[in-house]
């Protein structure tokens, strides 16, 4: 069952053209990854999806256009994380992840005992259960970017847009937030799609990427099929190495200017 499907998607900013004729599915349950080099649209074409641009072309999920849907439909529907997001900085940070569960309350009315559960869940899976009364603008980067996710995922959306979701994040920090994406779409059947600029990131946990380059979407696929040393290189002008890790996925390696490789030789085969 196809979650999320862009279908000849055309977006203008300040009325010059930024994204073209892009097509993607991704299946419920399904990872993609939108990967391209700055200014590429990733972003914008995730704006697009969670309505917050105007675009021509269709976007539908679970077979429903999102087009002139209400807004608190579409919420329910769609779970969008900013890469900048601007926060409440004086509200508390369980404040702030209850607004996720606005879309199901009615006219004036305010969160019940389920919408509380539901956040204290989703804290304490974000590892923010001490900074619940905490006021957001004095968390850390990290800690804030995990409130922010933390407020999409108390949205209970079937879709999750996550635009650039660990940058703040410290290494333990960013798998936890990974992992914990996966096993939603994995166990809940959610369907994420996220930018990522590290593209071994993108190559663990998508199961397709789609690479956008100046507005035009120039390769999608598996992580194998769009993660060539080749194209790397033309449209990221960066040169790597690209070798297979154990879980026959790609991992990329940046490879310095006038060394031969960046994989560590070791002693035995060297
Ligand atoms: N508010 C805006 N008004 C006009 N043009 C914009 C605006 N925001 C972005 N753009 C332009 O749209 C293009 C795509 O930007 P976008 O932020 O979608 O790229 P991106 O791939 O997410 O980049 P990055 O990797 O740097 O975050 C860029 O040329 C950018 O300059």
């Amino acid at each position: 069952m196809t979650g999320l499907e862009i279908a000849g998607l055309d977006v203008a900013r300040d009325r010059c053209p930024v994204l073209q004729g892009i097509d993607a599915q991704v299946g419920q349950g399904g990872w993609l990854a939108v990967i391209g080099p700055n200014g590429a649209g990733k972003s914008t074409l995730l704006k697009a999806v969670a309505g917050l641009l105007p675009y021509t072309g269709t976007v539908t999920a679970a077979g429903v256009p999102l087009r002139g849907l209400a807004a608190r439909k579409l919420a329910r529907t769609i779970a969008y994380t900013p890469q900048d997001p601007v926060v409440p900085a004086q509200m508390s940070v369980r404040e702030y992840v209850l607004l996720g569960r606005t879309p199901y309350l009615g006219y004036l009315a305010v969160p019940g005992r389920s919408d509380r559960a539901i956040v204290d869940g989703v804290l304490e899976r974000l590892d923010l259960g001490s900074f619940a009364e905490r006021e957001v603008g004095r968390l850390s980067g990290g800690e804030r970017q995990r409130a922010v996710l933390a407020r999409a995922l108390a949205q209970q959306a079937p879709v999750l847009l996550l635009d650039e979701p660990t940058t703040a994040l410290d290494l333990g920090h960013q798998q936890q937030v990974l992992e914990l994406v996966d096993r939603l779409r994995r166990d809940d059947g959610l369907t994420v799609v996220t930018t990522l600029h590290d593209l071994g990131v993108a190559a663990q946990y998508a199961d397709r990427l789609l690479l956008l380059v100046e507005g035009r979407a120039v390769a999608s696929g598996t992580a194998a099929e769009v993660l060539t040393p080749e194209s790397i290189a033309r449209h990221y002008n960066a040169h790597v190495e690209v070798t297979t890790g154990t879980d026959g996925r790609p991992q990329v390696h940046l490879v310095r200017p006038g060394r031969d490789t960046a994989v560590p030789v070791r002693k035995a085969d060297a």
